[in-house]
């Protein structure tokens, strides 16, 4: 199975060009799954309310989703990809799942970072996987890596594959994502953006780039430069994800102890 990312620079409030730059990369693209960033098409530094609402999408019926899903559908591929959700009066931070027969799923960021908190409603969609054929796949954006309880809750309902759209502008995630699929037996794929936003007399936000793809051992199969647009695949068996022994008296999730857990 062939999995990876596209780490991309968009130009912020440039949809309709985003979308096109995207488009000519994935039109080269022969892979199972492929990752997209978060907020792939707008860019990330909104500044007011109603820009958000301007530039976000409904789904599945906004132009994003579509173009995605004729794309994933011509290539036979599944993609996932992070957009701004408008539904309603209300804002999500989002990522769309598309693949070969269309439209799968739609995944609402639960944990919004900084500024997102001003202009996003928090996600309400809840940690939700998809069977995508050769492997279960499940999602979440940037800032919920921070939160442990985001990939155990993908791994526990099955995830083999973490989709991860991100925004990174902190340093650690790229280094801890491979404790994140170590403790859960899975694969992860983070697809970063690169480039530099400073909107609005806000500070500059620079991000740092280490699109990667880690292994239910914690290998890191690929990493991406901290700048630049590269398009990257790796081979894998996601069958290394499906049995979480760690030796013959160990099994990762069946040896949790919940009730010890408190909230
Ligand atoms: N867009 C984001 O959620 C950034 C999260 C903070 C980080 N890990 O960079």
């Amino acid at each position: 199975m062939r999995i990876g990312y596209l780490q991309f620079d968009p130009t912020f409030g440039e949809v309709a060009r985003n979308l096109d730059r995207v488009t000519a990369h994935l039109e080269q693209v022969e892979a199972d799954l492929i990752v997209l960033p978060e907020l792939f098409a707008t860019g990330y530094q909104f500044v007011s309310q109603a820009e958000v609402m301007d530039l976000a999408e409904p789904v599945p019926d906004g132009q994003t989703t579509i173009r995605l899903a004729e794309i994933a559908a011509r290539r036979g591929m599944t993609i996932v990809a992070g957009l701004a959700e408008r539904a309603g009066t209300r804002c999500f931070n989002s990522a769309v799942v598309v693949g070969p027969k269309g439209f799968l799923g739609c995944y609402r960021k639960t944990h919004l970072f900084f500024e997102e908190t001003l202009f996003f409603t928090p996600g309400d969609s809840g940690f939700r996987v998809w069977d995508i054929g050769p492997a279960k796949i499940g999602v979440m954006i940037c800032f919920d890596w921070y939160y442990p309880e985001s990939a155990r809750t993908l791994a526990l309902q099955g995830a083999e594959i973490i989709a991860h759209p991100s925004n990174l502008v902190l340093p650690n995630c790229p280094d801890s994502m491979v404790t994140r699929c170590l403790e859960n037996r899975v694969f992860s794929v983070t697809a970063n953006r690169v480039g530099r936003e400073a909107r609005g007399g806000k500070d500059p936000l620079t991000f740092i780039g280490l699109s990667e793809v880690v292994s239910p051992r914690g290998r890191i199969l690929h990493r991406a430069p901290r700048e630049g647009e590269e398009l990257a695949f790796v081979d894998i068996d996601p069958a290394e994800a499906r049995s979480k022994a760690l030796n013959a008296y160990n099994d990762l999730l069946r040896d949790r102890r919940p009730s010890l857990y408190g909230a």
